[in-house]
Parts: C-alpha cells; structure tokens; sequence
C-alpha cells in the first residue's frame, strides 16, 4: 500500500502504492479472503515516522506508484458501512510537522486528498505532464484534509476558490504560475525530488509550513467573498457543495488555522451525510461503469477491439455537422467535412472557423495545437468522391429517412469496404437506415447532442446487424472525443429522447389543466434541471417537433380528416405546440415560442401574456376547466413519466443498465447530477413511492398510457424494491407477488 525506501544515502522515499490511481484508502476491509493488512494511509503513516526515527534519514521524498502521485480518498470508502477511519488530516499535518524536509514528486496526477498530502509537504516538485487539482466538490464533497485551509495561504484567495470550487485539474505550468508548485520538471521527477531533498537538509523548515502562514490579504475580502458566494450559489443550481466549500475558505480567511480546519470538517461531515455526496459518487462511478459496455447477444468491451480512426468524415454543415467537426479537429483526427452545394459549404465552413478559432483561444496552447488551418487536417468538400479513403463517416443532415437512405446508400457504394458508416439520428430506425447499404454489421448510431462540441455525452446505438467491432470503434471515438459514450439499443428516440418524450408530454398537458409555461419550468429548474421543458422548446426550436410530428402522421396534412383535436390513436394528445407553429412561433429563432424575446435570435425568455391569453381561450373552446397545479404534482407528472418509461427500456433490453439511463440525463439532458440521475433519483424517492404516484396519476387520466406504472417496475416493488445495483439481476425472475 505504500512502500518505503532509501533514494539516496540520507532521503527515505515513500512510494503511495494502491493501483490504479493510488487512492488513499482508508478502510480495513476485515471480510475474510480480502483482507488487506494495511492500508495507503496507515503505510504513509507509518514510513513518516519509520522515516522520523531514524537517524541516518535527513529528508523524505513522497511520491507514488507507476508514475501516478494520487488521485486522492477512495471514493468507495464514503458511503462504505464498514469505517474504522483514520484520517488523513492528521497525517497531513504530521508531514508538514516533520523536522526533516519532506519534498512531494508529483507525477501523473494529485488530485484531492493527494494533493492535500503535498501541500503538507515542504517542497513540491511536478512533472511538466503532471495535472493537479482539489476536485472533491465534483462528487459532492470538499477537501476535507486541510486543502481549503492550507491552498488559500499558499495560492491566496481568488485561485483558491476557483480551483476548490470548480473542482478542475490544472496543468502542472499552471500550477507553476499560481505558486502551487515550487518548480516544474522535464526529468525524472523523483530523482529531482530526492536531488532536493538533500540540498534542503538542515535548512530551516518554518517558512515552508504553510498552516503557520497567513491568507494573503484582499482590500476588499469580505465584498469579495460575499461576491463569490452569491455566484457559486446561482451556478450550483441547489448543489450544496460549492456553497460549503466558500465557506470553509471563508473560514480559513477569518480564523486561525486550526479553527478553520474544525469548520472544515463540520461542512465536510455536513457534506457526507447530506445524499447530494451520495449521488454524486454514484455518478462518478456510473460514468466508468458504462464505459464496460454490453449487448443482450453478448457483444462486450472485453472481446471487442476497436479499430483505428485516422481520418473521418462528417456531411452536413448544420448545426448538428458544425459541431461534430469542430470535435473531431480537437480530438487531432482529420476530417473531411461534406456539403450539397458551395453556398452551404461556404456558410459551414465559416462557422465551423469560427468555433474552431473560440476554442483554440480557449484551449492552453492555442491555434498552434489544433491545425486547422491545415488542409490534411480539415478539408471542405462538396463531392461524395473525397469520401473514398476516409476510416469512417458521420451523417448529420436532415432528420428524413428518405434521405439519409440516400446518402447511406451512396457512401455504401463510394467508402472502402472496411468503412465504418454512422448517422447523427435522434431517433430513426438504425436497422432501416443500414438496410439500404451492403455493410449493415458497420453502420452504427452516434447521436451528439447540440452543441456537439461542448455537450459530452454521445448516445451510441447499434442496430441488428452491428457488430462488436463498430460498437467499439465507436465507443473508442468518443473517447478521444473526450465524451461519455453509452452503448443503447435501437428504438425509436434511443434511451434519451425515448424518455423525454412523456416528460414533455406532460409539461403540454399540464398547460392544457392550468399551468403556465414559466409554472412548470421554474417548477423543473428549482428541482435542479438545467433548462426547463419550454424553455428547452424554445431553444431547440418548436419547429423541429412539428416536423416529426408530421412525418409521423399526428398532425397536418397526412390526418385524417375528423380526428378529435386531443386525441391520436385512442389516446389523449395536445395540439398546443402545433397551434404554437401554425401562428410561426418557433421559440427564440423567431423571437416567440412558449415565451416571447427581445429580437428575433433573441435569448431572454419573458412570460407572454398572448401566450396566457391563448392557453385560456384553448381551455375555453375545449371545455376544460383551469385549475390550480402545484409544484408537486408538476415534478412528479413530469419526471415520475420519465422515470417510467426508463423501466420500460430496462425491460426491453435497450440499456443494459439503470447507470446507462442516469449517464445519459446527466451528461445530455442538464439532470442535476447532485440528484444522481432519473433512475438513481427514483431509487432515493422509494420505487413504492413512485409507483403509487403514477397509479394515482393514471387513474386520474386513463387516456394517458405513459402514466400507467410499468410491468418492470411493479415487479420490482413486488420483489421488496432491491437497491439499484440488483434491479437487472430481477428482471428476469419469477416473482409471485405479482
Ligand atoms: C466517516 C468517514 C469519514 C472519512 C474521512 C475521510 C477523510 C477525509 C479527508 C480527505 C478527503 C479527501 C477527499 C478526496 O480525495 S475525494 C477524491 C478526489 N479525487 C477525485 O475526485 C479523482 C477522481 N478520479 C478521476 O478524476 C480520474 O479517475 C483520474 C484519476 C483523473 C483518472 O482518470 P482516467 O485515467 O480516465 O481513469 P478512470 O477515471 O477510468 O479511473 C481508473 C480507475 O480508477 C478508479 N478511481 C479513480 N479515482 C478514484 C478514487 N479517488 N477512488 C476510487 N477509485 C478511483 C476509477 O473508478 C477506475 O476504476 P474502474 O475502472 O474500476 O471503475
């Protein structure tokens, strides 16, 4: 777990070793067969003081295992019921209290408690490819070793609360700059550390300590913190942890040392047991875990190898293309971006410059690391021919089937036989679309989501016909895309817009009963949802749904003439948003949607009286009588149908799993991820719970079969309602209750 040694003559090393990531684990697990006899933190602890008393030693070096210093506390130990704790504060503080210089070599990566340990450290020297940071408030936490009281005195205020806060990893140059480390190495930095190490014996430790030195002054620090924390609360969208950890900074800003690190540990303590933790590590852990795809055929990670991708193609220049491309030229992979005509060409060829050109001046280097101005890097192109020795190709144009089959067949025919061929649909049948080509066993699904470069998640659905390697290829890509890709089955709208149909649904048909637009949002949003239903509407552009709704025969002129005007099928339905885009309210692109704006274009959503005036005439010419909804029954129409339906594609095999539901509403739908996701947020609620709603609910509207309670979830609540873990392991067995 940590092993000791001597570097050179007079420097003991202590090496943190726990692989992968050399977590600090704090647990002694006691179950027989998996009994560690020592754990990361009782090594450390002991090569301190094995270090301390021998004479022989005059400095120590501490680094970690396979190039890797920490990635911090095990996350695992957190919501483990098994503590026998030891804590790591007061190891960090013997480090820092030791008479013997103690020099931290970090390499890889310092991340959190890691980090804490080197800032208890003397000295700190990092490699140049080493990144570092404090991101315990990305699962819930803050750095509860001392960090939010020993960073603040080292790096001052300002970058204390953004790297605490913001929980991101910074480049060890960077780390340079704000003085978090004392010097930056091309070589090998242990044996830099060690050649400190020994040039520190028997200077004077003092100065270097950093619980005895004081925070930085600002002129203005209590305006500056009160500033801050006002920010941070509007950002965190009711995420407690940011707002903890500006007050614990705020304590290290007016306390001594040790009464701030008591108030640390009371917001840590305050942070641990508050569920938001809980659900938060659920989704760091979600995240990994989808990465271990699977399929019902029994296609997995494990056996599929992907190929490699070293040049690509993307057609269509729309929003969706524009995206899609300036993603790749990040990842480094060159791209050929295809349009029909120069005119459109010309026109995605300036946008996609001008994302490009944002995000060089975003990234650390610069234009200079992205190339594109290089045409092998990035090629603009009208005709399929260029398409010939590209690895594989991305469809993101119109979402029309007859279309896409167009294209589908035409790169069928032009793209080398080993090309991999997958389209951006949001929803269309992957099966229908492969047909039409002769290589259905690599035609996959990517859906990006707007916009394509900065959203992270990449929904990736295969078809009947798919094969393990495209599946892996394609998990592969997003990867380097540096986005979360989760593997789903083909139905229509996958697993994201699948769900989020009968939540919008709801949100309409609770216009219908009384609720105003900006009811059910803010109703959404105070929940912790990025954006609203309508809102979102409006964004996207209500004239996308109109379409869809169109092709599918719900409105327009393919209906039959005499339907009921609420109902398709036999079932309830509401015509409000194809009223809303008859009257050319598209959202912001025409300047009114379920709200009106400043301008066509425009951003800022304001309730609109036509809008109030219009829903009630609606409600008058349909006989329906407007009544008060509360917040409850707006949350749980809206995301209990959801939810619902999240059973449903559990059932039918479409996600492999609850985390796959969750990841994907994390990273692609603005879920609050301190809620932990849609199915994570159902178990904290109670599946019996949930099931009692939505048979209320069903009751009350039985023309709404997305309110009645799935077989899948019945069965669970039958079966005692399992943890999260287990439900798939249920799926399949007989349950008598039932
Ligand atoms: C009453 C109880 C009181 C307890 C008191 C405790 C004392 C409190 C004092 C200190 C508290 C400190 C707080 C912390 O330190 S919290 C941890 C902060 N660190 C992080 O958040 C880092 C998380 N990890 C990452 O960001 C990445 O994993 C990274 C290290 C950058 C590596 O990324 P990558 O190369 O992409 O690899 P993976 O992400 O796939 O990770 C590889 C496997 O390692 C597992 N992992 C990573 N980090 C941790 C961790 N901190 N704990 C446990 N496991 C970790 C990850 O799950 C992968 O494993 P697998 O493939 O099996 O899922």
């Amino acid at each position: 777990m940590a092993q000791y040694a001597r570097g050179a003559a007079a420097v003991a090393v202590i090496r943190l070793r726990n692989p992968p990531v050399n977590a600090l684990s704090w647990l002694l697990v006691t179950e027989p067969l998996i009994s560690f006899s020592l754990t990361v933190l009782q090594a450390l602890e002991d090569g301190l003081k094995r270090a301390d008393a021998d004479p022989s030693v005059k400095a120590v070096t501490i680094c970690g295992e396979n190039g890797k210093f920490s990635a911090g506390a095990d996350i695992r130990g957190f919501s483990s019921p098994r503590k026998q704790g030891l804590g790591l504060g007061p190891i960090v503080s013997l480090i820092e209290r030791s008479e013997k210089p103690v020099v931290a070599a970090i390499e890889g990566i310092a991340l959190g408690g890691g980090l804490e340990v080197a800032l208890g450290c003397h000295y700190r020297i990092a490699h140049v490819q080493a990144r570092m940071g404090l991101p315990e408030v990305t699962i819930g936490l803050l750095p509860g070793a001392q960090g939010t009281q020993r960073l603040p005195r080292l790096v001052g205020v300002p970058a204390a609360l953004d790297l605490i806060t913001t929980g991101r990893h910074i480049p060890a140059t960077e780390a340079l700059k704000l003085g978090l480390v004392d010097e930056v190495v091309e070589e090998n930095t242990v044996e830099a550390a060690i050649r400190l190490a020994n040039k520190l014996i028997g200077q004077p430790l003092g100065p270097r300590r950093l619980s005895l030195k004081p925070v930085p002054k600002l002129p203005n620090m209590e305006a500056f913190l009160s500033e801050a924390l006002a920010k941070v609360k509007k950002r965190a969208q009711g995420c407690l942890a940011p707002e903890l950890c500006v007050q614990a900074i705020k304590a290290a800003t007016e306390q001594p040392f040790a009464d701030g690190v008591r108030k640390e540990q009371e917001l840590f303590n305050i942070l641990l047991t508050s569920g938001q933790a809980k659900a938060m590590q659920y989704a760091f852990f979600a995240e990994r875990a989808v990465e271990k795809w699977t399929t019902p055929s029994g296609a997995s990670w494990k056996s599929a190898s992907p190929q490699p991708i070293r040049k690509a193609a993307v057609i269509g220049l729309g929003t969706m293309g524009r995206g899609i491309v300036t993603s790749l030229v990040k990842a480094k992979i060159p791209v050929v971006a295809l349009e029909q005509n120069l005119e459109y060409l010309n026109m995605g060829r300036n946008a996609v410059m001008l994302l490009l050109e944002r995000e060089a001046m975003k990234m650390e280097q610069g234009a200079q690391a992205l190339d594109f101005h290089n045409p092998a890097r990035l090629q603009f192109a009208v005709d399929f021919d260029v398409l010939r020795d590209v690895d594989l190709v991305i469809e993101a144009v119109f979402e029309n089937m007859a279309l896409k089959k167009e294209i589908f067949s035409n790169l069928s025919r032009i793209c080398k036989p080993e090309a991999f061929l997958c389209t951006n649909t949001s929803a269309l049948n992957i099966d229908e679309i492969a047909s039409v080509t002769g290589r259905p066993q690599q035609v996959i699904g990517m859906h990006f989501f707007s916009p394509a470069h900065v959203m992270r998640l990449l929904e990736i659905i295969y078809g009947r016909q798919t094969s393990p390697t495209t599946i892996a290829t394609a998990m592969q890509l997003a990867k380097v895309m540096k986005k979360v890709g989760v593997v789903v089955g083909n139905c229509f709208g996958f697993v994201g817009n699948r769900m989020m149909f009968p939540y919008s649904q709801q949100a309409v048909f609770l216009l219908e009963e009384g609720s105003r637009p900006e009811d059910v949002d803010q109703a959404l949003e105070d929940f912790g949802l990025k954006i609203g239903p309508f809102r979102m509407s409006d964004l996207a552009g209500l004239d996308v749904g109109w379409r869809s709704r169109k092709d599918q025969g719900l409105t327009g002129p393919s209906l039959a003439p005499g339907t009921p005007a609420r109902q398709r099928r036999g079932y309830r339905y509401s015509p409000l948003p194809d009223l809303l885009c008859e009257k050319g309210r598209f959202g912001q692109k025409t300047g009114k949607g379920w709200y009106e704006y400043e301008k066509a274009g425009g951003r800022t959503a304001k309730p609109d009286p036509w809008v109030h005036s219009f829903l009630c005439e609606y409600r008058n010419a349909h006989q329906i009588k407007t009544r008060f909804i509360d917040q409850e029954e707006i949350l749980e129409r809206c995301l209990y149908s959801l939810i619902n339906e999240g059973f449903d594609i559990l059932a039918e095999g479409i996600a492999s799993g609850p985390e796959h539901l969750d990841v994907v509403y994390i990273n692609g739908y603005g879920w609050p991820k301190h809620r932990g996701g849609p199915m994570f947020y159902a178990s904290t609620v109670g599946l019996p719970n949930i099931l009692a709603k939505l048979q209320k609910y069903s009751e009350i509207h039985p023309d709404i079969p997305q309110l009645r309670p799935s077989a899948f979830l019945k069965k669970l609540v039958a079966m005692g309602s399992p943890l999260l873990n287990d439900w798939m392991s249920h799926l399949h067995k007989q349950s008598n209750k039932l």
